[in-house]
């Protein structure tokens, strides 16, 4: 069976989980891979000379360990096939792959195996509300939404805007 991999990548809080699970319900044969799933445990994430924990950069996850799982996933969906019912209206002989998170093409590996790219974005007002109202863990020291994650954001989009793979902003 075919896997299709659509990436739903985007701004922290900008409703990739949300979208991700919304398709899910959707699709008859969807499976869900989320980049939050792969922090490195606190202590080994990096420390910046303010006390920031380095979250927002890729060396803070597990990028090795989810790029196996997404190839177990799709080994897993090889040679297997649905029976279609009739009430079906999207081919069930396709496996649909989602992996949502925040940083997912600046990974090269990872980069080769979307068939689809969307990046969802929010307007930096509206970000800082939503991740307000969020508690990770560790919960967000203050001052590292503007001091951390909002810079880190930038910096990933622009570089982002040189790479070659058409990607879909929204
Ligand atoms: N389309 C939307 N409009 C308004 N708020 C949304 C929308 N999608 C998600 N949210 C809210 O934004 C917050 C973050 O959503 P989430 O899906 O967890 O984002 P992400 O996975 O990108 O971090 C949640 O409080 C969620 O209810
Ligand atoms: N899951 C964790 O272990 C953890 C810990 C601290 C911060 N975060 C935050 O998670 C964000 C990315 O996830 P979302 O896109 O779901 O918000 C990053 O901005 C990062 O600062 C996650």
């Amino acid at each position: 069976m075919k896997t299709f991999i659509v990436g739903i990548g985007g701004v922290t809080n900008g409703g990739k989980t949300t979208l991700a699970h919304s398709l899910q319900k959707l699709l008859p044969n969807c499976s869900l891979i989320c980049q939050d799933n792969y922090f490195k445990p606190e202590a080994e994430v990096a420390t910046d000379d303010r006390g920031f924990k380095q979250y927002d950069v890729l060396e803070a996850l597990e990028m090795e360990a989810m790029m196996s799982d997404i190839l177990s996933r799709i080994t897993q969906h090889k040679g297997t096939e649905q029976p279609q019912t009739s009430q079906e209206k999207c081919d069930p002989s396709v496996h649909f792959l989602i992996i949502e998170g925040f940083l997912l093409y600046h990974y090269k590996p990872l980069d080769e195996v979307f068939d689809q790219r969307y990046f969802l974005t929010v307007p930096y007002e509206e970000c800082k509300r939503r991740r307000s109202t969020r508690v990770y863990d560790p919960p967000d020291p203050p001052g590292y939404f503007d001091g951390h994650v909002w810079p880190m954001y930038i910096k990933h989009k622009e570089e982002m805007n040189k790479l070659q793979n058409k990607i879909e902003f929204s």
